[in-house]
């Protein structure tokens, strides 16, 4: 059983003191009394998510706000417990009034994601929803939001719990046999756990392998534009940004450090990084700034090589190696191409005449392996965390299979793997003892949430 909450908390859901409505949130086996104390004995007399008018006042009774209440009656609300909204108006120190009086009433402020953190102890969510939640909030394009919502809706917290249930029962046989140590294992029953483990393994795999995906759509795709000095570079963020973002000029060595922005290309978000252009230099803040290109090369998802094809093919310069997808791109083809180049693969553009960005997009989605068309609508984008447990878990599923062949099984030493691989399934949904983990995840929420 989940421990029962005994404290009320209260918190501002709204953000301060930007919109004309204010909401506070109270949740726990007092939200009703404290609401009453606060409001009038309104709270109890009200219908469970009707939403009526009231007035909050202070202890002599002066109203410091006039606004609307919703009670929800536990276990029928967000957090499972009994709640009260209050809809107030939206000013900071109304605001402020109004929370500190239901503090007075009762009420101890929320911590940062106590109220997710409830609906997980009472059964409403999983880890894996409450994520959902924090990546909706932080959605930056729309497949984005897309992939929060299938979250959200528990599309990876039930693969990963019917997983965990085949395991079980993989667990329940294999323990059966470790109570009769005498018979011999039949060598059928290891050919059908095998086959049950690879099945198990297969849904690991089709998990890991949107691991790239979830970052793409949480952080970005790290795309350091380089290459030598006064090729298009900055002209190349700027096209893509739509706005004169990075200085321009033709002086070989303007940008000197780097410069970073987002752009959402096509549902894909772009954290496109702009550097100094490299080549040998005297100059202490240039050299300085070449010094940052090679960190942000080295720390790339993609790579943008941009060069002039009006020129004469340079000798290729040594750039720090990096498995990041690498596109090549010939920039100024509105002066015409330098026969060097002709043999060349490449994407070619001009930052002036804007000829080729529809290419270069196309290839850019291409190279990234990405398209709104591979993100149907119960598609899973699993983040670091889920990661982690997925690829800890395949490792002792590939030792169990070790220890249960046809010739020579060690079903003993199976089961301690396989017990390690459910608990790391478990920690995804949120299924094993957790607490720690709990800490981490909802401490990142904001006060409220
Ligand atoms: N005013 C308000 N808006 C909000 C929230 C909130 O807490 N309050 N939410 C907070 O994140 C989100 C909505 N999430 C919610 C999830 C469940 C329930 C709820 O009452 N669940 C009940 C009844 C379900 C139903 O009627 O469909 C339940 O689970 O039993 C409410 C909000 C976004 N908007
Ligand atoms: N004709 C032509 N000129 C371009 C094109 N793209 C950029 N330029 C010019 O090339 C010069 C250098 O452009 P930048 O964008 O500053 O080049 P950069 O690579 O950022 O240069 P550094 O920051 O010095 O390394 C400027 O004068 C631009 O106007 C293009 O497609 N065609
Ligand atoms: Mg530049």
């Amino acid at each position: 059983m989940a421990p029962a909450h005994t404290s009320t908390i209260a918190a501002v859901a709204s953000p301060m003191g930007v919109g004309a409505i204010s909401l506070i949130r109270i949740s726990g086996p007092q939200a009703l009394a404290v609401a009453d104390l606060a409001c009038g004995g309104i709270a109890s007399t009200s219908m469970p998510r009707l939403v009526r008018r009231c007035k909050i006042r202070d202890e002599s009774g002066a109203v410091i706000d006039d606004g609307l209440i919703t009670v929800f009656h536990g276990p029928n609300s967000f957090t499972g417990e009994d709640t009260v909204e209050f809809a107030g108006h939206g000013g900071i120190l109304v605001t402020k009034e109004a929370l500190s009086r239901f503090l007075e009433c009762g009420a101890v402020h929320a911590s940062p994601g106590e109220f997710s953190q409830r609906a997980f102890t009472n059964g409403k969510l999983d880890l894996t929803q409450a994520e959902g939640i924090m990546d909706l909030i932080s959605a930056q394009t729309r497949l984005a939001i897309r992939a929060a919502h299938s979250q959200l809706e528990g599309t990876l917290g039930k693969r990963t719990t019917a997983a965990r249930d085949e395991l079980l029962e993989i667990l329940a046989h294999l323990e059966a046999w470790i109570d009769f140590p005498d018979e011999d294992i039949d060598p059928q029953t290891a050919i059908q756990l095998r086959a049950r483990i690879f099945g198990i393994l297969e849904t690991i795999d089709s998990l890991l392998s949107t691991a790239d995906q979830g970052r793409v759509l949480r952080e970005g795709v790290r795309t350091v534009i380089f290459g030598e000095p006064n090729v298009g570079k900055s002209s190349l963020l700027n096209r893509l940004l739509g706005f004169d973002r990075a200085i321009v000029s033709d002086i070989a060595g303007t940008t000197r450090d780097t410069i970073e922005e987002v752009i959402n290309l096509h549902g894909i978000p772009l954290r496109l990084v702009d550097t100094a252009g490299v080549r040998e230099s005297d100059d202490t803040i240039e050299t300085q700034g070449i010094q940052r290109t090679v960190r942000q090369i080295e720390d790339a998802d993609l790579l943008l090589e941009i060069a002039d094809c009006s020129l004469p093919r340079p000798e290729r310069a040594v750039y720090p190696s990096n498995h990041a997808t690498h596109l090549l791109i010939l920039n100024k083809s509105d002066l015409g191409e330098h026969p060097s180049w002709n043999d060349v693969e490449a994407i070619r553009i001009s930052c002036i005449s804007e000829q080729g960005f529809n290419t270069l997009s196309d290839a850019i989605r291409e190279a990234l392996h990405f398209t709104e068309a591979d993100f149907g609508e119960h598609a899973v984008a699993i983040n670091a965390r889920h990661k982690a447990s997925l690829a800890l878990a395949r490792t002792n599923l590939h030792a169990a299979l070790e220890l249960l062949t046809e010739e020579n099984s060690d079903p003993e030493l199976a089961a301690i793997d396989l017990r390690e691989a459910l608990d790391a399934l478990g920690e995804i949904p949120g299924k094993v003892d957790t607490e720690d983990l709990l800490g981490v995840i909802f401490s990142q929420f904001c006060i409220g949430k």
